[in-house]
């Protein structure tokens, strides 16, 4: 059977699925997974259809990350077609983080297009040339197979000027520097879920709260993105993994002044030693935090609620109104405790959480008396991706 390859490559990640080529396209893939680990110890982990799962260790050579990310491609698509002889990859999709001004529909990736996306790998250091790499490696094994890009940056566009402006001279802003917003695709797949799971709400004020390893809120109304946290780049608004989400820019202006620290240092700071791993001192990894008992993994936590919390009560304003929270991503889908702890500070909207559906993992969390509905509602990317592929080239 003729299949989709969807390729989303992360920071220290490289997420894969197959999805079989069928009327309907199913959002469950025939074969997914994920190496992990790539710049450290990269291990696979994948399941197929029927739920088998594997796990295999990488054996790599080197140990910088962009040769690890390289190695793993290859392993990926040796595993892939020691896996799946059944199916036959007739086409690859890709995430691409950043379209910029340009690009706000998935598109045909071709050499023109790609030249333009490679300008934009610094406005997206830990996602842009992973997801380039990525394509060029797909291009490299299977020349003949077309490829698609997705944008996470796409679902924004139709924001107003205003909710995409920053305050700076005229001549800056011209040159497209203005607030972008990403985790597009999670967005749109979990939008198109809201209907079934809210209601007449889903075409009010809604805020979903994408929480993984990257973070960030957007705010819609029918059903289309107003508002986001992150802007001309993934680091802005809430705190993250390892990211500090938004910081007072004099903050960074002093570190250069009085500790000389320099770009590499800077983006460092804001995108690799900071957010829970910082704050914490231990661990970027949620599980990790919600298990110890140290105050400092307390306090990561805490500041992490706090802001999402903060950054509602904004986008509810941005909204013009607040009807339902959503949660999702691999925080907002499994740490109960964070959704409970970021309602806990929402209660001056009206908002209720009941505590038993949120300690389940139901799908309406919200109690009966609870002015805003709240849900928790899977998000798949990579089935996001895999339909537009479809679409784009008519298959
Ligand atoms: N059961 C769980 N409880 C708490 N946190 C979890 C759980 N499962 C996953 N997470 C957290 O989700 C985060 C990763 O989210 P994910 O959406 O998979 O990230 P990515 O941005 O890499 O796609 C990590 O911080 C991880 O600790
Ligand atoms: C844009 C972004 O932050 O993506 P991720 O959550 O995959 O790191
Ligand atoms: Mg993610």
């Amino acid at each position: 059977m003729k299949a989709i390859l969807v390729l989303n490559a992360g920071s220290s990640s490289l997420k894969f699925a197959l999805f079989a080529l069928q009327p309907g396209l199913a959002d469950e893939a025939a074969l997914s997974g994920q190496v992990e680990g790539i710049g450290a110890e990269p291990v696979l982990a994948a399941r197929d259809g029927e739920g088998k799962r594997y796990r295999e260790p990488l054996t790599v050579t080197s140990t910088s990350r962009t040769e690890q990310h390289r190695e793993a491609l290859t392993y990926l698509f040796r595993w892939l077609s020691a896996h799946n002889p059944a199916l036959e990859i007739v086409a690859a999709g890709h995430r691409i983080v950043h379209g910029g001004e340009n690009y706000s529909e998935p598109l045909l990736l071709t050499g023109p297009a790609l030249r333009q996306l490679q300008k934009l790998v610094p406005l997206a250091p830990l996602h842009q040339p992973h997801n380039l790499r990525a394509v060029q490696a797909v291009a490299a094994l299977m020349p003949e197979i077309p490829q698609v890009g997705c944008f996470d940056t796409a679902f924004h566009r139709t924001q107003e000027p205003v909710a995409q402006a920053f305050a700076l001279p005229r001549a800056i802003s011209a040159e497209g520097v203005k607030r972008y917003g990403f985790h597009g695709l999670s967005y749109d797949y979990v939008a198109r879920q809201l209907p079934d799971v809210l209601g007449d709400r889903a075409q009010g004020g809604v805020v979903i709260a994408h929480l993984g390893n990257g973070a960030s809120m957007c705010a819609l109304r029918d059903g289309r993105s107003v508002a986001s946290t992150m802007g001309f780049t993934a680091v802005e608004g809430l705190m993250m993994g390892t990211r500090t989400g938004s910081l007072d820019p004099g903050v960074l202006l002093y570190l250069m002044e009085q500790k000389g620290m320099d770009l590499q240092a800077l983006t460092n700071l804001l995108y690799k030693e900071s957010g829970l791993l910082g704050v914490s001192g231990i661990s970027q990894d949620m599980r990790t935090l919600l298990a110890s008992d140290k105050p400092e993994a307390a306090e990561a936590v805490d500041l992490f609620c706090y802001r999402i919390a903060r950054e509602l009560g904004s986008l509810a304003a941005a909204a013009g109104g607040v009807d339902a929270l959503v949660f999702t991503g691999g925080i907002g889908e499994h740490a109960a405790e964070v959704r409970e702890r970021v309602a806990a500070r929402c209660g001056w909207l009206g908002l209720k959480l009941d505590a038993a559906a949120n300690a389940a993992g139901a799908l309406r969390i919200d109690a009966p008396d609870s002015q805003v509905a709240v849900a928790v509602v899977p998000t798949n990317e990579e089935a996001m991706i895999a339909r537009y592929t479809v679409e784009v080239l008519g298959l």
